[in-house]
């Protein structure tokens, strides 16, 4: 509501949030799509039937109702409706929410907690990342494809590979789009797809989940350094349209503003694996050379920095086979990950891919893959293979960031993860 519509009649429909009814008028709060307003009901206009149903109405009962606006300061926003009628459209008994609940009550009604304010909100910030996500690739001439869900191997390792079903055959739900996307780009050049990725996590944290939503790119002679450059426009420019976008939904999160103000300007900072690991050990955190970057040390490196960063050049040992080998150090891999601040870590991995047919097959071999597996796959190396390097964003990870939430499961509708899949 503005200013412009005071002293005109309005109509509202949406769900009872608060009630009071004191003498003869019902004060409701009613939840629509952009928010809250109040509705003051007047025996005298609206007559006593429905001032007295209102007074023990059920909590996210659906209503509609037309009458004045005006200013009334003690408000939520500055304004309320003097009701000419207000109408029960369906009633509400015992909304099982009631505020204090621990949270696998709340996630075992879902369902219902989605209509939560902060839910609400954080799913507003989601179509903007999403929609900002889209319209970079598109903006930039990528060619959105489809690629399947159902596959026939692992991408980043059998560990979290869901099996189904598949007619007389054992299929697995798609941890990454990935491979597919290579395949596409010796046509298209420039692909990019959404998709959900599922990842039989065993463990339960605040920034995995089971089944997420996975941005991806790749890209046919783009190398490490060229594709780290489109994640960072990519990130910046997501940033940037929620600020624009969302600044009332960030507000409502209790987000920092300024804080995000400083992430929209690349180029992001860049330090290798080893340097990384010198800051860790630094700060005392016991880490060698080769050991795998965990939430609770990348955690630890987010704090030097106050933007985005990338670690590349991992040692091969720790990444998938398909990553091409630094020429200059073939102990290292042309990896890269990006790393939000604040805490919150890994947002996007991505590398060079190897592009030599024997590279390659000795990796799937060195890392325990059946190469029969990935025949296809090194089929792309033999019929004009190119330089070529791709990556992919976790959609609920930069939710999680952007929005400033503390779990991935308020990033996402119905989260999945072990021991969550209802409803
Ligand atoms: N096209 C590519 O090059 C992508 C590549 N095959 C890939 O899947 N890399 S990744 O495993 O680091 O996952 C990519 C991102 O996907 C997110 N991710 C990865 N795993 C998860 C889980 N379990 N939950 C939520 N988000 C997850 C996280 O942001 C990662 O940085
Ligand atoms: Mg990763």
């Amino acid at each position: 509501m503005s200013n412009s519509f005071v002293g005109r009649k309005v109509c509202v429909r949406g769900w009872i949030y608060r009630r009071s009814v004191v003498g003869g008028k019902a004060f409701v709060r009613v939840r629509d799509s952009t928010g809250v307003i109040q509705v003051v009901v007047d025996k005298k206009k609206c007559g006593e039937d429905i001032v007295r149903t209102l007074k023990d109405i059920g909590l996210e009962a659906s209503v509609k109702t037309c009458g004045e606006l005006v200013k009334q300061p003690r408000a939520p926003g500055g304004y309320e409706i003097q009701a000419d009628w207000f109408k029960v459209v369906g009633y509400s008994r015992d909304f099982p929410i009631k505020g204090g609940e621990g949270i696998d009550y709340l996630l075992d009604n879902r369902h219902l907690w989605i209509r939560s304010r902060k839910l609400t909100e954080t799913m507003k910030i989601k179509h903007s990342v999403l929609r900002a996500g889209r319209e970079y690739f598109i903006e930039n001439g990528w060619w959105e494809v489809t690629p399947p869900i159902l596959t026939a191997s692992a991408v980043e390792g059998g560990a979290t590979l869901f099996p189904v079903k598949y007619f007389d055959k054992t299929a697995y739900l798609s941890q990454s789009a990935q491979l597919y996307l290579e395949a596409l780009i010796y046509s298209l050049e420039k692909v990019w797809s959404l998709t959900t990725s599922f990842r039989a996590e065993k463990s339960r944290t605040r920034r995995h989940l089971a089944e997420y939503w996975h941005l991806e790119a790749e890209a046919a002679w783009y190398n490490m350094e060229d594709m780290m450059r489109v994640a960072e426009e990519l990130v910046a420019h997501i940033v940037q349209y929620v600020l624009e976008h969302n600044r009332r939904q960030l507000e409502i999160l209790g987000r920092n503003l300024e804080i995000l103000k400083n992430y929209v300007e690349p180029p992001y900072p860049r330090i290798r694996y080893d340097e990384a690991i010198e800051i860790l050990q630094k700060k005392g955190v016991n880490i060698e050379w080769g050991d795998d970057l965990g939430a609770d040390e990348e955690r630890v490196l987010t704090m030097e920095f106050d933007k985005p960063f990338f670690i590349t050049h991992f040692p091969k040992e720790i990444k998938s086979f398909y990553m091409k080998l630094d020429p200059e150090n073939e102990k290292l891999a042309l990896g890269f990950d990006l790393l939000a601040p604040e805490g919150y870590g890994e947002i996007i991995g991505g590398s060079e891919r190897e592009d030599d047919y024997n590279k390659l097959l000795n990796r799937i071999i060195e890392q325990g893959y059946n190469p029969e597996d990935y025949k296809w796959y090194l089929d792309l190396r033999k019929y004009g293979s190119v330089p070529h390097s791709g990556f992919g964003l976790g959609i609920e990870r930069l939710v999680m960031w952007i929005a400033g939430l503390d779990h991935i499961r308020d990033a996402i509708p119905f989260p999945r993860f072990r021991g969550r899949i209802y409803p």
